[in-house]
């Protein structure tokens, strides 16, 4: 089985920085999808509704590919599922939520093969401790651009690192890619040897 057979089904630069370094040969599809969540839809269901929706989206498009890798992540704070910031004020407020408190990171991913139609899904959760945030550490890290295209509005691998106190689980999973699962899925599905 040749590894070329292996696309992601996301336009996340951290997604396929995690893949890669795994040593997996893949090329990127992104798909894009409507992420806005159903009525009383549980966070969890959420995320692997959205990470199947972006392999199966993938492999519709793409007339070659066999195994199509979808994720989606958010930050789920106090009930609140947080996605990306709409705005300055809604990254503001979500780094004042965050701060001095506990929090989960959730990414759910979907491995969809196309030839046999089956798909293989999970959710992992990630707990992060957050530490006391000063207005001008959340107005400096706003200005920077960063939260912007990140769940809960930080990247634990980019300038919000010294904000996290500490993690219980998996790393991978908080930047946007359970990797040991992963590759334990892939490797399930047979897309590696
Ligand atoms: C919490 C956290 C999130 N993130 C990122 C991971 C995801 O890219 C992003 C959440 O958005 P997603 O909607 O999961 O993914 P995406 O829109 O970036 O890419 P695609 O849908 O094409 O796969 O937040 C970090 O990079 N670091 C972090 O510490």
């Amino acid at each position: 089985m040749t590894t070329e057979l292996i696309v992601l089904a996301s336009a996340s630069p951290r997604r396929s920085e995690l893949l890669e370094s795994a040593g997996i040969t893949f090329r990127v599809a992104p798909a894009d999808i409507n992420e806005d969540a159903l009525p009383e839809e549980e966070p969890i269901d959420y995320v692997l509704r959205l990470a199947e929706g972006k392999a199966r989206a993938s492999a519709e498009n793409e007339s070659s590919g066999r195994f199509f890798v979808g994720a989606d992540t958010i930050v789920l704070c106090d009930g609140e599922i947080m996605g990306k910031p709409k705005d300055r004020a809604d990254a503001e407020r979500m780094l004042r939520k965050l701060s001095g408190v506990a929090h989960e990171v959730v990414t759910g991913f979907a491995l969809y093969d196309k030839e046999r139609k089956g798909v293989v899904r999970e959710a992992i959760r990630t707990k992060v401790f957050f530490k006391q945030l000063r207005e001008e550490e959340i107005q400096s890290y706003i200005d920077t651009g960063c939260p912007f295209d990140k769940a809960g509005a930080y990247a634990i691998q980019g300038g919000a690192a010294h904000m996290v106190q500490k993690i219980d689980g998996s790393y991978t999973n908080v930047v946007g890619l359970p990797l040991c699962e992963v590759v334990a899925a892939l490797r399930v599905m047979g897309a590696l040897p």
